[in-house]
């Protein structure tokens, strides 16, 4: 199982380029399986998660094809076997994804249920009851979500939480809907807008994303486009709180802060110099950050795939940091390692609290899950001596070219297979 070797205390300096979002391209490319047509989609990152999905929808009876570089064009033509078995979804929960597009287009699925990983138990219960408010008839039998329908009928749907992909679920489902359906309480995430445009772009007829109401007036077909995904706001962030944390000088390009204001204010309130331009983002870091207490919560509050990398950054911070995590039950996976490197957390239920010291010691450490290996990755670079992190299959599952992105901005890290 390949590993990652750190060795620490090298400030980054330099420029790397963002790759395009996961959590837009995974939609986004399910979005494909609601028409006949071929999509192309450009700016798709290469990252585990997205393999995993081309697998999936593969064995569905789509076309994948790898364009040059970053672009990919998927035809759905050939649907015909509107399944997502265990084994393809079990490591990936975003392939519940297929759900929303397979009911509307197939008028039947047959989904595994994606499990529970170790950030929380991260039910799929909304987006059932929104395509049962549909009209699907749909059950859980054997671990499979199993719905039919001969076609959806638009509805007003209102979910009990604020749900990312639930929304972006219901969203692509009622575009060939019967009707009109109102998503209230809606996500308002950045990536919920991306997949919003790349179904208008479809022929969708959706207004309000963006907003906590989405309405969408069915259609009775969708047709192909070329789309661009949006820029990852989370590796973004992570690669920002490498450069503060290292007391670092670097240029992030193909990104934009306007995805992120909540977390550039909080590397402002650290005292980093964060510089906006029109496709790039710059940051300047002083030699020691201030502490900075944080509270998770949808968008466009404080990113909860953004905590674990602002733990890593409190933890060689001057003072003490109280971090509240809101959107999932068991997030604080990363604390206990970060204690293995000499960090002095105190957690109690939701809440972290994070007293800054004046250094970390490398170790070997175990990555648990995406943002929490991330958070590792951050306390190495700043630790003194070698840190090892083991199953960074993880980090592969997000984040494209870690190491070499590291490495290109100055960072000391190996991968060993
Ligand atoms: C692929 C993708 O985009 N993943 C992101 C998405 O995950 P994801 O869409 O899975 O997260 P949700 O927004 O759905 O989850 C929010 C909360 O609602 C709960 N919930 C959700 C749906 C449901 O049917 N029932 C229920 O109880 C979850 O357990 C969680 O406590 O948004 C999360 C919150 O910003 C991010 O951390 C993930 O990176
Ligand atoms: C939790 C995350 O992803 P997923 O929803 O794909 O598990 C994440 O991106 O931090």
């Amino acid at each position: 199982m390949d590993k990652l070797l750190i060795a620490g205390g090298r400030p980054l300096a330099g420029e790397i380029a963002i790759s395009g979002a996961k959590n837009a391209a995974l939609p986004i490319l399910c979005a494909a399986l609601l028409t006949r047509e071929p999509v192309t989609f450009t700016n798709v990152p290469r990252l585990n998660d997205i393999a995993t999905l081309f697998k999936l929808l593969a064995q569905m009876g789509v076309k994948v094809e790898r364009g040059a570089g970053d672009e990919v064009t998927l035809d759905a033509s050939g649907l015909d076997n509107p399944l997502a078995p265990y084994e393809m979804v079990k490591t990936m929960r975003a392939s519940i994804l297929v759900l929303g597009p397979l009911v509307a287009r197939c008028g039947e699925a047959r989904v595994s249920l994606p499990g529970g990983c170790a950030i929380g138990a991260r039910p799929v219960d909304q987006h059932i009851r929104g395509l049962q408010a549909m009209g699907a008839d749909v059950r859980v039998e054997h671990g499979y979500v199993q719905a039919s329908v001969p076609r959806l009928k638009g509805a007003r749907l209102f979910t009990d939480m604020v749900t990312v992909t639930g929304t972006e679920n219901l969203m692509m489902a009622a575009c060939l809907a019967d009707g009109e359906t109102v998503i209230e309480n809606a996500a308002r995430e950045p990536e919920v807008v991306d997949l919003a445009n790349c179904l208008v772009a479809m022929g969708a007829q959706i207004s309000g994303a963006g907003s906590d109401v989405i309405r969408i007036r069915g259609v009775e077909r969708l047709h192909g486009t070329t789309h661009r995904i949006m820029p990852d706001r989370i590796e973004t962030g992570t690669y920002l709180c490498a450069a503060a944390v290292t007391g670092g000088e670097v240029r992030l390009t193909g990104t934009s802060s306007c995805y992120l204001d909540a977390v550039v204010d909080k590397l402002m309130d650290a005292g980093c110099d964060v510089t906006s331009e029109r496709e790039a983002i710059r940051i300047k870091a002083p030699a020691r950050l201030n502490s900075v207490s944080l509270r998770t919560a949808p968008y466009p509050a404080f990113p909860t795939d953004m905590q674990a990398q602002f733990m890593a950054l409190n933890c060689v911070a001057q003072g003490a940091a109280m971090i509240r995590e809101t959107i999932f039950e068991n997030r604080f996976m990363h604390a206990v390692e970060l204690q293995r490197l000499g960090a002095d957390i105190r957690i109690d239920g939701n809440t972290a609290v994070v007293h800054g010291v004046e250094r970390l010691q490398g170790a070997t450490v175990m990555a648990t899950d995406l943002r929490a290996s991330a958070s590792l990755v951050i306390a190495g670079l700043v630790a003194e001596g070698e840190t090892t992190i083991e199953r960074i299959y993880h980090l592969d599952r997000g984040y494209e070219r870690l190491d070499d992105k590291l490495a290109a901005l100055g960072a000391s890290v190996r991968r060993l297979s």
